[in-house]
């Protein structure tokens, strides 16, 4: 098997007295779908963002691709962070779109500060990703004028935009109306068929059953399980992961 894409060790992180993340390890291979799940306040979000360098960590080591994001406890210059934290897009649970730009503008805005390409080529991308997304006729609406699955398939063709190596999603459903997590799941359920590196932390059970490659299972500050979905569903050996499933399944 290749390298994996993610490597973490060890990671650990306190807010405070509180102790988030314990002892953290993963690994993700290149164009695995990763499904994290857990209870409420287990660090599901903190680990992600901690990959996307939206926090930093105590402790540990975060390896992307060739690079250290983070090594024992110790990150690199801002311009080496930069540079890795670019090859990650990241999708929030409550979209996170630029409300004074329109949907093109959300699109635009990171690639034109940050890549050296013609406008022209950037403005075929947006048109590429909002058809997409399905979005094609809403490139001049602003974000307030659309429903939440329209606003997160935005956030999802906005995070494309930049190429990523790896997408990370932050419950990316969990602020919809259940009748908009279908088109949201869909595009996802695409970018996995086209075999995108994706770590999801998610309360949707279906998406981790039907699309992950394998579910991780956080409690406590740390992976607890790990396994195909078959595996995990089927036959959780740990008592809490009985427990968490039989709750919300
Ligand atoms: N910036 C912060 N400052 C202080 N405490 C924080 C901060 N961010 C998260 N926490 C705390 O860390 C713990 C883990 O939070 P985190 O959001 O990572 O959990 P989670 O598993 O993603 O939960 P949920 O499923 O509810 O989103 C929680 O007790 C939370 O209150």
């Amino acid at each position: 098997m290749d390298k994996a894409i993610i490597e973490v060790k060890n990671l650990r992180k306190s807010f405070g007295a509180l102790e988030v993340l314990k002892d953290v390890s993963l690994s993700v291979a290149r164009s695995e779908v990763v499904a994290v799940i857990g209870p409420s306040g287990s660090g599901k979000s903190t680990m992600l963002r901690s990959l996307a360098h939206l926090e930093e960590v105590n402790g540990g080591t975060i390896r992307i691709g060739e690079d250290h994001l983070v090594l024992d406890g110790k990150y690199p210059g801002a311009a080496k962070i930069k540079e890795i934290t670019s090859r990650m897009g990241m999708v929030f649970q409550h979209f996170n779109l630029f409300p004074h730009l329109t949907v093109r503008g959300n699109l635009e805005l990171a690639p034109r500060l940050t890549k050296r390409l013609p406008a022209a080529d950037i403005a075929r991308k947006a048109e590429e990703l909002l058809a997409k997304v399905g979005l094609q006729d809403k490139g001049d609406a602003y974000p307030a004028n659309l429903s939440g699955g329209q606003k997160q398939r935005v956030a999802i063709a906005r995070a494309l935009m930049m190429s990523p190596e790896i997408l990370l999603f932050d419950e990316p459903t969990s602020a919809l109306d259940p009748e908009l997590t279908g088109e949201v799941l869909e595009v996802m359920r695409q970018l996995a068929g086209e075999r995108m590196t994706m770590v999801v932390v998610t309360h949707e059970m279906g998406f981790a059953r039907e699309v992950a490659d394998r579910v991780m299972f956080m409690a406590d500050g740390e992976f607890i399980e790990s396994g195909t979905p078959d595996e995990l569903f089927g036959n959780p050996r740990q008592e809490r992961t009985k427990v968490f499933l039989n709750r919300v399944l």
